[in-house]
């Protein structure tokens, strides 16, 4: 069983021998579901956790026909029945430099002999990737597993099992980025403090209603929402999708959100006739001829 709210009959596996983590896709739209699979220690990720993780979203990146990503956890807990989307970093693997490749984890190709943080790639891939992430909390998103419900483009939560909470600064570690300030700017300064500075635990209507959390589903419908909202998703312009996202991204991104909407731009320039007399002229070896394209207004 991959997790009690997951239905075989909508998925299939994709062949990518993770340990920690499951990847499927739909079998009726252009959907992808990746999940953390550590459910016994709360779906917290040490590093091999994170390369796999990365290594599914650059998969899903590079899927043309595939529209939307659902980033969840499987459940439940076989120790003690509890759900979790993520409890942030596996903190029996950290050492002194960050966290690191321990025993079965340090067989991977290509593991560090230091410490990582490499989580903050994999949000930087969430805020990159060129389609909507929807982040699918089934039950605690805390410290880096909050940070990554943060970074995500929606959140839907069960109603029953959903909770967030911050304990970074309890184990001495702080989300400078996205997961503290761009949080703010979900739910407003003094709130992204609160959560911070006293780490209380929030319930799922709680975080919905502090604007961190777009909508409560009952725990037991939870992915088959999900699946309808991407297949919402997946019904519109690819081109649109994309666009907005980079530019809802843009004020927030700065020089590197500017280049990655203008780099976008850019591609819908390549596609016109207008930018294909430029390279056809320089293949040609003459110059250019624009004078049959509009200078528009
Ligand atoms: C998540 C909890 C609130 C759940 O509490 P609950 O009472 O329901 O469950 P238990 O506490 O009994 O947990 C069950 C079981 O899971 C183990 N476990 C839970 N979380 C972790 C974890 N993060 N690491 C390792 N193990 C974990 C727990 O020990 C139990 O095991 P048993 O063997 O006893 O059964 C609560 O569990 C909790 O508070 N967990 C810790 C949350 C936490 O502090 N996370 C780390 C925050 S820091 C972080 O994530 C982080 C990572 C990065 O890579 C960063 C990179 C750059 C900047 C910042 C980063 C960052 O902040």
């Amino acid at each position: 069983m991959v997790s009690e709210l997951f239905d075989p009959a909508r998925w299939e596996e994709l062949d990518r021998d993770y340990r920690d983590i499951t990847y499927h896709r739909a079998t009726e739209s252009g959907t992808v579901r990746i999940a953390f699979d550590r459910p016994d220690v709360r779906n917290a990720f040490r590093p091999g956790t994170v390369d796999e993780l990365y290594d599914a979203l650059d998969h899903a990146k590079r899927q043309t026909d595939v529209g939307c990503v659902l980033l969840t956890g499987n459940g439940p807990s076989s120790k003690d029945g509890g759900w979790a989307f993520c409890s942030g970093g596996d903190q029996t693997v950290r050492g002194g430099e960050g966290y690191e490749y321990r025993d079965e984890d340090a067989d991977r190709e290509g593991a560090a002999k230091g410490g990582r943080l490499h989580i903050l790639e994999v949000q930087r891939l969430i805020r990159h990737i060129p389609k909507p992430v929807l982040c699918v909390v089934p039950g605690w998103a805390v410290g880096g597993g909050h940070s990554l419900h943060v970074v995500c483009d929606m959140t839907i939560a069960s109603v029953e099992h959903g909770k967030f909470k911050q304990t970074d600064p309890d184990v001495a570690s702080f989300d400078g980025g996205f997961g503290s300030a761009y949080l703010a700017k979900q739910v407003g300064q003094k709130k992204a403090r609160e959560i911070f500075f006293l780490g209380k635990t929030y319930d799922a209507q709680e975080a919905a209603d502090m604007g961190m959390v777009n909508e409560t589903v009952p725990h037991e419908e939870l992915e088959d929402v999900a699946l309808e909202w991407a297949e919402e998703m997946n019904s519109k312009s690819p081109t649109a999708m994309r666009m907005l996202k980079y530019a809802f991204n843009m004020t927030d991104d700065g020089l590197v959100g500017q280049q990655t909407f203008a780099g976008e731009a850019t591609r819908l320039a390549y596609m016109t006739d207008e930018a294909q007399e430029g390279r056809d002229a320089f293949v040609e070896k003459r110059d250019p001829d624009f004078s049959e394209y509009d200078w528009h207004y």
